[in-house]
């Protein structure tokens, strides 16, 4: 617990807030102001120079006063302003402030007038607040400020300290190497740099230890504080380029985010995984047993993309590994360019684009047909299927669909008995089956003999459901018409060379998986994904999980939350709740959800427990992982 007499000594400006106040004031003053925009980044660019101890405070301040031009009237507006400026993880840990008030205190370099109104709301009374004063003229503008004031002289906050005279060990807590100087001088005992708001070389290099919310100074002095685990703490790994607004929304919600913009071999991968607490991976990243082995902190795993066969979700599963995908985010972008491509190779347009790139004009009829009345086949009537069901019939196709769930046909489209039905009807068959494995050369040479004359051929599901070489020798054959391929058996890690039998052959589309490449549905995607992800380990709510028993959990309300994952077999339930009742802990809510392999089990509990219950819920046989949130 705390040392007794540990004094905390926070600075103001980008700790406290999230702004450096004199820039707010300068933004205020000087709106309207042509040279606005100017005026400000010459404010920043001294401010910094000041905060990093390049030149002396004083000149700092002054040159700053008087570019401001503020006035008296100025400063409520500004403290309302900064009141909607306090950093995130100051806000959310208000009770620390509250607690220890008596042993907090401000030392900054800022001005009284609008820190005092601000951390009164903290519990800091205007005599632990050590700051600079304001001079006014007989109009109430700032001309100056008290000279007199240690804190507006350089390395002030050395003296100030000094002058202080407090017992006991002084932590310091800043962002500037003004705060770092105290602990330099040898006056305090330790130095955090909080780095929530800003980064600061100088600072950080020097600090005893670099904060980058007041969680993590909290967890690591071991006091009380909002949430268990600070979130800087948790390891995040996007590999394959998803969408940077995966990382924004993360690293923003303070998670440790870190990006690749390829996939990794299983090899790269295994090495890579220890220590990570949330793998973000597109389609071709695979997830395997070995992989799962070497994760010693492994979570969870969000697939930003539909298909999740990359993955091993029973080892995940077994693990207590709980895996996300995005099933509808890019469902659009597939159907979109399904309809694309029908238009395309109905009107040979890229065997007519070719010809002309190559220097020939061709013009012609032939081979050229409109889609209006054209029967569409549609194998895999899911999110996919359906949707272009829709879209084909309003352009005026005839729809026929094909899968092994019985699915409600979508306006008129018709559902077929057998595959072999449908593949007989259909002037284009387009391929929208899941990935299951089961599904591999799905279609293969026997299934091509089926289809008519001429067809068209879509496969934008998955490489390994088409027997390539059959299809290649279709094509070659004139049995098809055309193709538009988005999909490969063995498609490569990263952008670069690419062989396949199906180059070179005449109307044949060939993408490069980019179906759900899109920038609207990469931006769905990385919307969905990371809510998942953050709904899951901030609450541990599993609702969409791929691999794990679903459950929507209440907000927890002044309570701690025990997550526990276990084998489901007979008696683990019994022994959770025997453990709780042995440590007289008063469960508030209590929610189980199983499937055959593993059960989770969530108990909200009163606040105040003996810490040995977390050891003996974990000793519990069976247990899978155990984790608390509060
Ligand atoms: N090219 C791309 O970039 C891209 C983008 C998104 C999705 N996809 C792929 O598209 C496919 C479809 O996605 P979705 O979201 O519509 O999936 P979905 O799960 O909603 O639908 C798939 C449908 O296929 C059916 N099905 C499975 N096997 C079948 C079989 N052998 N015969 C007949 N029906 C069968 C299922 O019953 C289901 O209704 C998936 O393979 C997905 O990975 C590719
Ligand atoms: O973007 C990807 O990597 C995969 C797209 C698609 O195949 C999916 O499964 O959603």
């Amino acid at each position: 617990m705390v040392a007794t007499g540990r004094k905390y000594v926070f600075d103001f400006d980008s700790t406290l807030t999230r702004v450096e106040a004199l820039d707010v004031l300068a933004e205020l003053t000087l709106n309207g102001k042509s040279n606005k925009e100017e005026i400000i980044k010459e404010i920043q660019e001294i401010t910094n120079l000041g905060i990093d101890g390049d030149i002396s405070f004083t000149e700092s301040l002054e040159r700053r006063i008087k570019l401001l031009n503020a006035h008296k009237d100025d400063l409520p507006i500004l403290v309302e302003e900064l009141k909607t400026k306090i950093s995130k993880s100051i806000e959310a840990n208000k009770d620390f402030f509250r607690d220890y008030a008596d042993d907090i205190y401000v030392i900054s370099c800022g001005f009284k007038e609008f820190i005092d109104p601000i951390v009164k709301e903290y519990n800091i009374p205007s005599h632990r607040v050590y700051a600079n004063t304001f001079k006014f003229d007989e109009e109430g503008k700032i001309v100056g400020f008290d000279e007199t004031n240690v804190l507006a002289m350089h390395n002030g906050k050395i003296d100030c300290l000094k002058n202080m005279n407090l017992d006991g060990e002084v932590q310091v807590i800043g962002d500037g190497y003004s705060d770092y100087v105290m602990r330099e001088a040898g006056i305090a005992h330790k130095f955090f740099a909080y780095t929530e708001n800003v980064h600061r070389e100088k600072a950080a290099k020097n600090a005893d230890y670099i904060t980058p919310n007041l969680d993590e100074f909290l967890f690591v002095n071991d006091l009380p504080r909002k949430i268990s685990y600070p979130k800087n703490r948790i390891k995040m790994l996007l590999l394959e380029n998803v969408h940077p607004d995966a990382f924004k929304s993360l690293s923003e919600a303070g998670f440790s985010v870190e990006t690749v913009n390829h996939s990794l071999t299983e090899e790269e991968l295994i090495e890579k995984i220890k220590g990570v607490h949330v793998l973000g991976i597109r389609s071709k990243t695979q997830v395997t047993k070995n992989v799962l082995e070497a994760a010693n902190k492994l979570m969870v795993v969000g697939a930003f993309c539909i298909g999740t066969t990359q993955i091993d979700l029973d080892a995940c599963k077994a693990k207590g590994v709980v895996v996300f995908n995005a099933p509808y985010s890019n469902t659009r972008s597939v159907v979109e360019l399904a309809i694309g491509e029908i238009i395309m190779l109905m009107r040979s347009v890229f065997t007519r684009s070719t010809e002309i790139h190559q220097g020939q004009w061709n013009k012609t009829a032939a081979n050229s047909r409109e889609v209006r009345g054209k029967n569409l086949g549609i194998v895999g009537y899911g999110n996919i299927g359906k949707q272009l069901s829709v879209l084909a019939e309003a352009l005026g196709m005839r729809v026929y669909y094909y899968d092994v769930n019985d699915q409600l046909a979508l306006g008129n489209a018709v559902k077929c008995n057998t595959l072999e039905d449908l593949l007989n009807i259909s002037d284009v068959v387009t391929l929208h089956i899941d990935d299951n494995k089961a599904n591999l050369n799905f279609i293969g040479e026997r299934e091509i003999n089926q289809m008519k004359n001429g067809a068209i051929f879509i496969n934008l599901a998955r490489g390994f459901v088409v027997d390539i070489p059959a299809l290649a020798n279709a094509l070659k054959s004139g049995k098809l018409a055309g193709a538009a391929i988005d999909v490969f058996p063995e498609e490569p890690r990263s952008n670069g060379e690419f062989e396949t039998e199906l180059k070179g052959l005449e109307n044949v589309i060939l993408t490069p998986h980019v179906g759900g490449s899109t920038e609207e549905a990469q931006a769905n995607i990385a919307d969905f994904v990371p809510n998942k992800i953050m709904d899951y380990m901030n609450t541990g709510n599993t609702v969409d999980a791929v691999n794990f028993p679903n459950i929507r959990l209440p907000k927890q309300n002044k309570a701690h939350r025990f997550l526990h994952i276990h084998k489901n077999v007979p008696g683990v339930m019994a022994k959770v709740n025997e453990v709780l009742a042995r440590y007289e802990l008063n469960i508030t809510g209590q929610y189980l959800s199983t499937d055959n392999e593993v059960g989770y089990v969530i108990s909200d509990v009163n606040k105040e427990y003996n810490k040995d219950v977390i050891k003996e819920l974990k000793k519990i046989e069976n247990t899978i992982k155990f984790r608390v949130l509060y």
